[in-house]
């Protein structure tokens, strides 16, 4: 059996006890951390507060190689993630193929980043439209430094539909930890190049460590880069597309956005 376990938004007590009693009774614990990642605590402070020894796993052994999961066969184990436990398509890609395997599987359910966005932000879940993922710029074969624009078309697209736009911001091994701040000036650059206007005059929501005491919440124009220094990460972004009144009031009230947000909709 292999158990699928979230591990929540920030440190090793926001796991269910559902989640913490699967891990106790496991032969074997896997965990992967490059999806995302708990800030607030070590697996050296998970092993003891649960108990078990705790197996990290890379990219290559979850993606490229993951013959660990013969274990599963004959005995039980679990595989542990940040955030909820299949909002990844690198997670569901090992269901298929333990299933392919003829290993039986099992989830069990972790606080997520994608649904903590609206209550933190106030913007309403079925006003987003496709999120993505904004990652760090990189050297291509002739030297050049290139900043992908996908990011920039996505949110072009939600836009054009009024719906909001989630952006991820990317955990890189060498690179670290993208913040608000990082993956603006990249929307920013890419509108300079494009000398379109999708992020003029634009809103933007920055949140910063969701999930523990320390959270941030930021709303503010794009442009106003100096707002969006939130400090530790993980953060991540959000692009508003057309606003609810309550929405515009909930980014002026609870994320401090400026309260000409609320004149458009005063008669
Ligand atoms: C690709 S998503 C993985 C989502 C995860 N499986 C979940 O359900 O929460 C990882 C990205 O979400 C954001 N993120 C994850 N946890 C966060 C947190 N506690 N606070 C702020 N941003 C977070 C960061 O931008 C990070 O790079």
């Amino acid at each position: 059996m292999l158990t699928f376990i979230g591990l929540g938004l920030f440190d090793a007590q926001d796991i269910s006890l559902k989640g913490l009693r699967a891990v106790q009774s496991a032969d074997l614990v896997y965990l992967e951390f490059y999806t995302s990642y708990l800030m607030g605590t070590t697996i050296e402070e998970m092993e003891t507060l649960y108990g078990k020894p705790i197996i990290r796993l890379m990219r290559e052994d979850v993606e490229q190689n993951p013959d660990w999961l013969e274990n599963a066969k004959n005995q039980n184990i679990v595989f542990l993630t940040g955030g909820d436990t299949m909002a990844s398509t690198t997670h569901v890609d090992l269901r298929i193929r333990a299933k392919d395997m003829g290993i039986e599987t099992k989830l069990i359910h972790g606080a997520s980043i994608t649904s903590a966005v609206f209550g933190l932000s106030g913007l309403q879940n079925y006003r987003f439209g496709k999120s993505v993922s904004i990652p760090f710029p990189y050297t291509s074969s002739r030297g050049n430094r290139v900043v992908t624009e996908t990011p920039y078309d996505t949110i072009k697209f939600n836009q054009e539909n009024g719906l909001h736009t989630l952006v991820f911001l990317d955990i890189h091994n060498e690179h670290g930890y993208m913040t608000v701040r990082e993956g603006l000036s990249l929307l920013l650059e890419v509108e300079e190049k494009r000398q379109e206007g999708v992020m003029k005059n634009r809103i933007a929501v920055g949140i910063a460590r969701a999930g523990s005491d320390d959270v941030s919440v930021i709303a503010d124009f794009a442009e106003n880069l100096d707002s969006f220094e939130l400090g530790n990460p993980l953060q991540i972004l959000i692009i508003p597309g057309n606003l609810h009144f309550i929405e515009a009031e909930a980014l002026v009230k609870l994320a401090g956005a400026p309260d000409s947000l609320l004149s458009d909709f005063s008669d």
